[in-house]
């Protein structure tokens, strides 16, 4: 997509109905923040979909919360800056995340990913990214919200699940879902092997919503 194609979004409308269908341009990249807590897969699946040029944005910042996480050796070698808050060092949760919005703010940050964030965040964080935060949750919410998600679709005996990219709200994996995949649970799946599964479709759509998002939050009106 050039930089003076119009886009008619439309084709978005089922995405987010607020939407209407008027001629837009896209603006620049997209400014990312990326929140991990763990391995940061997805944290490299949009790395890599912007290298393609799948996605108009740069990731700004990686913030991640564990000490030693893996994502944060996956950022530097993206040649990406990551930021270590350690969620034990601080009094509460509205304490971190107003040094969480303090560093997003510090890297220009205009939209932010949760990739495996694995601590509720509080109405701080929220009220500073309005409509611009999502995360991306394994399983087909509403359906096993929380951690172990893919835990409780295997005990369920669910025979298909999936993953959610959706906008954030407080209330827990409750906001307004964007994109979902299905994937199958096979009848000799462990919590491992269904979770590569899912995996495989978060890396695939996480990108995609981003984008949709992108040409919402990055469209400005001809
Ligand atoms: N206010 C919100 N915060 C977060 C949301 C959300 O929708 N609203 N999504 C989560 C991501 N997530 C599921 O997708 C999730 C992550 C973590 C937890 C949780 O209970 N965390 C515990 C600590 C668990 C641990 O450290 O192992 C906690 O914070 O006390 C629930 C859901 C991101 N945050
Ligand atoms: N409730 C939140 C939650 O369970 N999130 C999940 O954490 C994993 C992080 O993987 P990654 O670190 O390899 O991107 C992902 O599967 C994501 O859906």
């Amino acid at each position: 997509m050039s930089q003076n194609s119009t886009i008619d979004v439309a084709s978005v409308s089922l995405i987010s109905p607020m939407i209407s269908s008027q001629k837009f341009t896209p603006s620049a990249p997209l400014k990312l923040g990326i929140m991990a807590s763990g391995n940061g897969s997805n944290f490299e699946a949009v790395a890599q979909a912007i290298q393609d040029g799948q996605l108009n944005a740069s990731i700004q910042v990686l913030v991640y919360n564990n000490p030693g996480a893996k994502a944060a050796v996956r950022a530097a070698n993206w040649g990406v800056e990551s930021v270590l808050l350690n969620h034990r060092d601080y009094k509460s949760r509205e304490d971190l995340d107003r040094r969480i919005v303090q560093t997003l703010r510090q890297y220009d940050v205009e939209f932010v990913i949760m990739a495996g964030w694995m601590r509720l965040v509080t109405q701080v964080l929220i009220d500073a990214f309005p409509e611009q935060m999502i995360n991306i949750h394994p399983s087909l919410l509403p359906s096993f919200k929380g951690i172990h998600a893919v835990e409780q679709a295997l005990a369920s005996g669910v025979k298909i699940t999936g993953c959610t990219v959706h906008l954030l709200c407080l209330e827990v994996d409750s906001g307004p879902i964007l994109m979902q995949a299905a994937v199958p649970v096979l009848p000799d799946d462990t919590a491992e092997t269904l979770h590569a599964r899912i995996q495989l479709q978060e890396h695939r759509i996480l990108p995609q919503a981003i984008a949709l998002a992108a040409q919402r939050q990055c469209l400005t009106l001809v």
